[in-house]
This record gives structure tokens, sequence and C-alpha cells, in this order.
């Protein structure tokens, strides 16, 4: 199973895994005076909420009482991903205090003792709360009953900017894909959700196993470093990946040839209509790509793909009905610019037009988040590649 990475800058004294730095910068040493976890990177002190003492974010003691935070469950097609509660600390217990699993994951004590599981558990609601690292149970269902399958973790970078992937499985779940499962769906609402732009995780040099899992879900391989195992009792040689929304959530399909027709050579070319509509402020609307589509979490114009037997005109002003509820008629369209940009699997083509004139009032009918930007302001959203270009050019014209 992965464990976490091991990439912070060499001045933080203390990585997100709970380990510190040493003077080159690339090698994790053990965290003193904490209690390890049953995943890779507990950060808090269990029990109490509080930073672990010696940690530099410690203050002085003011008693938290411990909740289940607010987080609606993550769910795939077999399994929930949710806060740890406090009736799972036997099960976790039993599942983890399994060498086969304890041996593949940082820190991770072996034995594990029974009463961490409870400790832990608490911990990992604090660091929820304050958005910092999600430690969330995998659960699946055995006749009909909930059963606990393993955990999947995310934990933020200080700069926010990344976040580090750990999960384990108990070994009677391993053989039915719950790991690439589990750290997918994860990784996909952080993308979403999260201003993150790459994940990172680490697997060791003699686990095949999970770096396969790693590279199934998109991420790929980074270099080696070296990282100490709590239960292998001293460093161990790791494999590095990471990656972004391209290679995790997989770039658009390409338009599918039509039935019967050979595929052409090369990439296809994908014909995108969008749109910069500015209000009488002018500023501009972004759009952010919700959960489960390409590129998802990046902020983007307003518009859509350009169907068969469409002009750009009719998909924009089909594509603001149906994701914004306004009526735009084709004169108030104006051609501006347009991308031209190699992603992975195709080229797209998206003209951009301008329109400062609509009907109705602009409301995100998909549940997207919206934001009105000034055009100063614009290169603060993180938005496709394809878009960098155009925001500049925007820029100018506003
Ligand atoms: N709308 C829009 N799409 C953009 C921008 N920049 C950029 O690279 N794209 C890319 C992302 C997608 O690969 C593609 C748009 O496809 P899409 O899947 O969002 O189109 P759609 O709204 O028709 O979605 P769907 O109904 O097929 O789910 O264009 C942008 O600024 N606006």
């Amino acid at each position: 199973m992965a464990a976490a990475a091991c990439r912070s800058p060499p001045d933080v004294v203390w990585c997100a895994t709970g380990t510190s730095w040493d003077a080159d910068g690339c090698r994790c040493l053990p965290r003193r005076g904490g209690r390890p976890g049953p995943t890779s990177f507990p950060a808090v002190d269990s029990g109490t909420g509080l930073p672990l003492p010696g940690s530099p974010a410690s203050e002085p003691s003011r008693p938290v009482t411990p909740s289940i935070p607010d987080f609606a469950p993550l769910r795939t097609e077999r399994l929930v991903l949710r806060p740890l509660r406090t009736a799972d600390a036997p099960a976790l217990h039993r599942l983890v205090n399994d060498w086969e699993v304890a041996k593949t994951l940082a820190r991770v004590p072996f034995p594990y003792p029974r009463d961490l599981a409870d400790t832990w558990i608490a911990s990992t609601w604090a660091q929820i709360a304050a958005r910092e690292a999600w430690h969330l149970a995998i659960v699946g269902e055995e006749n009909g009953a909930e059963v606990l399958v393993g955990c999947v973790a995310l934990t933020r970078s200080r700069d926010g900017k990344a976040a580090e992937l750990g999960y384990w499985v108990g070994r009677r779940f391993w053989g039915h894909g719950v790991a690439p499962e589990a750290a997918a769906r994860l990784c996909r609402w952080a993308l979403a959700q999260l201003d993150i732009a790459t994940i990172r995780a680490s697997a060791l040099k003699d686990n095949p196993r999970s770096q396969a899992v790693l590279r199934r879900i998109g991420l790929r391989p980074a270099g080696e470093g070296v990282q100490t195992f709590l239960s292998r009792g001293g460093p161990m040689p790791v494999l590095l990946f990471e990656g972004g929304r391209e290679e995790i959530t997989g770039d658009a399909a390409p338009p599918s040839p039509p039935a019967g027709a050979a595929t052409p050579p090369g990439k296809p070319v994908l014909l995108v209509a969008a749109v910069a509509l500015v209000d009488p402020d002018n500023r501009v609307l972004l759009a952010r790509r919700p959960e489960g589509k390409p590129l998802a979490g990046l902020w983007e114009f307003p518009g859509g793909k350009v169907q068969p037997g469409e002009t750009p005109e009719a998909a924009l002003i089909r594509e603001l009905k149906e994701e914004l509820d306004i009526d735009v008629s084709a004169a108030c369209l104006g051609p501006f610019t347009f991308a031209s940009h190699g992603y992975e699997k195709f080229h797209l083509l998206m003209p951009l037009y301008l329109c400062r004139r609509w009907n109705g009032t602009v409301r995100p009918v998909e549940g997207q988040a919206l934001a009105w930007v000034r055009p100063q302001q614009l290169g603060a959203y993180a938005m496709p590649p394809a878009d960098k270009p155009l925001v500049a050019m925007l820029r100018d014209f506003l």
C-alpha cells in the first residue's frame, strides 16, 4: 500500500507526513514525540485535537472535545468513503494490526496497540474540520451490513497547492480493486473541491502492487526517495509519484467518429464554443468545472461542445440556457478570439465570444460555482491551459 510521499521543501521542519526533513531535503526522519496512526500521516494529537507536543504549531493547551466533522460521504460503485467513527476502532485495529498491511505503511507501528485506534480516529476529525487532511474510512457492504475495508487519506501541503495520498486495505479485501476505486474517488473530489493542482504519493520499492495502483489512478513516476518506516524499523527506499488534473481525472474523451467511419490518424479536433460574459461593472463570469467532468475544479468561460449540425453561436445559446438560465441572441455574441490547444487526447479549437447583453439573471443551474471577476484578478483563478492566452488578451482589452 502507498506511503505518504516525502516532498516538502527543505525549509519546512515538519512535513505533512508527520516526518521531518534532514539537511539535504529529500530524506524523511521519524517524528519526535508523536504517536503514529494507522494511515501514513496523523499530525494532530489524538484525543485532544491539539497539535502534538513539540510541533511548531503547538499552542498552550485548550481542551477541545473532538466530534465527527461535517463531511458528505463520497460514493463509488461499491464503496462509501466517510469520516471514521469511534465504532470503527475494533475493526480498524483488526485490519491494520496485520504485518502484511503494516509493513507497507510508513507510520504504522507493529504490533499496533488497540487504544491507538481510538485516539487516532478522534485526531482525524480535527484535521478534516481544519481542512488540513481527510482520513476517511473505506466502507463496503457484506451480507447486507456495512463493513470497514480500509482507509484512504489526503493531506494538504503547507502551501495548499498539493496533497499527499495514502491508503491501506485490509488483507481479506485485497484483489478486488478497492484501493484504486477509493483513491481515485478521493483524488477526483479533492481536485474539484480544493484549490490543489498536484497529488503526490509514494510506494515502497518492494511494493509493486501499490505502485500499480498509483499508476492506475493516473499518477506518473516522479523519482525516488528514502522514508523511515516504523514497522520496518528504519529508512526504506520508496518510489515517488505525482499527477495533476489531466492525469488523474483524464482529459475529455475524444469525440467518437461517426459509426462505421475509420479512425483518422492524429488527435481529433474538439470544437467548443465559449463566452466571456461581461457585466456593467466590467467583471467577467467564470464557472468552476464540477466534479465528474474532465479538468474538474478549474475555472472556465461558460460554454460547451458544439454538437454535430450546430453553429458555435447556436451551441453557446443552448449552453448558456442550460448552464446559467439566461437567454442570449446571436447578435449579442461578438467574436473576440480563439484558443487552439493540444490536450493529450484531442486538440481543442475554442472560439471565445464577448457578450455584454443577455436576458434573465445568471444562476448556476448545474450547481457549479460562479465568480464575477475583475480583469486584473483573472490570473488568480486556476484555468485550463488552453485559456491562458485568452486571459491575457481579455485583460488587455477590458
Ligand atoms: N466551456 C469551456 N471549456 C473549456 C475551456 N477551456 C478548455 O480547455 N475547455 C475544454 C474543457 C473540455 O475538455 C472542453 C469542454 O467540454 P465540456 O465537456 O465541458 O463540454 P459540455 O459542456 O458540452 O459538457 P458535456 O455536456 O459533454 O458534459 O473544453 C473554457 O474556458 N470553457
